[in-house]
């Protein structure tokens, strides 16, 4: 299946000299819901700014649909709504007329019949001749998604929508979403609540420091990082890790009163019997075991701060 977004090796310099993006390349699938990860300042806006056109990259090509975004813009941005992290909408407009106004500037014809489907899907058909100035927070969001649907674009880009949401906003956003994905439509967003990704994303993204640290299927990328971690408790403190117990794996603390053991929880054998037996045998006294399992958020920030060191 050809993706229907291809970022080839892109790379932004901006004119005060940041490098925001280095060398990016990513394909999204059609259908897909991708989440973009990563710490303030990694070049996440940069990049949906360069797919959407908004910024010129100083290397690189990327395609929408096929559609060269320099060569073939305007078959590109038909392809493409935003929802922009900002909230700036024209205070005295009505809701209905705004969106049908966004909807004419992508040059297509009035759709009324349309513009009511959508407006009743995001539950402001009530709101629609309400001055956008009159509606609350969550209903401003909704109208950016609805301006940002007008023209039925198939792929939907949400810059932070959350950010600063309450949380049952927030289900209520995503439960958008994910009826959009339902339909087809495409969808890459950056956020900074990971457990928005976790629950949400077919595959995940990881951006630092304007390079693609990884990009991976939100399964995978848990089945690979997302180990359990187990802690043994000494009475006494080892010096040294027995010689017996090396290459398992196993990571004795500073202070030697802790055995740190990382495991694959599907791995038919986790190897931690075995490793408390051989423990007893060499009258390893062990005074307490706990083991944690690493969410997203452990995976993300080893990940960053791997990058960083
Ligand atoms: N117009 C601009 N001119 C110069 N530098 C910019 C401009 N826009 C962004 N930058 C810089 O590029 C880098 C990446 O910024 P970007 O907004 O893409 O990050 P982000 O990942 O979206 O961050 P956040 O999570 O804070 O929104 C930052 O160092 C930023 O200061």
């Amino acid at each position: 299946m050809r993706p229907i977004i291809d970022i080839d090796h892109v790379s932004k310099r901006y004119d005060s000299g940041t490098v925001a993006l280095n060398d990016v390349s990513l394909q999204i699938d059609e259908g897909e819901i991708l989440a973009l990860l990563g710490p303030n300042g990694a070049g996440k806006t940069t990049l949906i700014s360069i797919i959407c056109g908004l910024v010129v990259p100083t290397g690189g090509t990327v395609r929408v649909g096929g559609h060269d975004i320099r060569k073939d813009w305007r078959a590109a941005r038909k392809l493409i709504g935003l929802v922009p992290q900002e909230i700036a909408l024209e205070p005295f407009e009505s809701v209905i007329d705004c969106v049908r106004f966004t909807r004419g500037l992508y040059g297509e014809p009035p759709d009324d019949a349309y513009i009511e489907r959508l407006l009743s899907s995001l539950a402001l058909w009530d709101k629609r001749e309400a001055k956008t100035r009159e509606l609350s927070g969550g209903m401003k969001r909704r109208v950016l998604i609805a301006k940002a649907l007008s023209h039925r674009p198939k792929v939907l880009f949400l810059d932070e929508p959350t950010a600063g949401v309450d949380v049952a906003l927030r289900r209520e956003m995503w439960q958008v979403v994910r009826e959009l994905r339902a339909e087809g439509v495409t969808i890459i967003l950056t956020t900074h609540y990971l457990e928005e990704a976790e629950d949400m994303a077919d595959r995940i993204g990881v951006i630092n420091r304007g390079e693609l640290l990884l990009v991976k299927s939100k399964d995978e990328l848990l089945g690979e990082f997302g180990k359990k971690h187990l802690t043994v408790s000494l009475y006494e403190p080892l010096r040294a890790l027995p010689a017996e117990l090396a290459g398992r794996g196993l990571v004795l603390s500073a202070d030697g009163r802790e055995l740190g053991y990382a495991y694959d929880t599907r791995a038919e054998r986790t190897g931690i019997a075995h490793l408390l037996a051989e423990l007893a045998e060499r009258g390893i006294a062990v005074r307490d075991v706990s083991t944690k399992q690493s969410s997203l958020e452990e995976i993300f920030m080893s990940l960053v701060e791997e990058e960083t060191a």
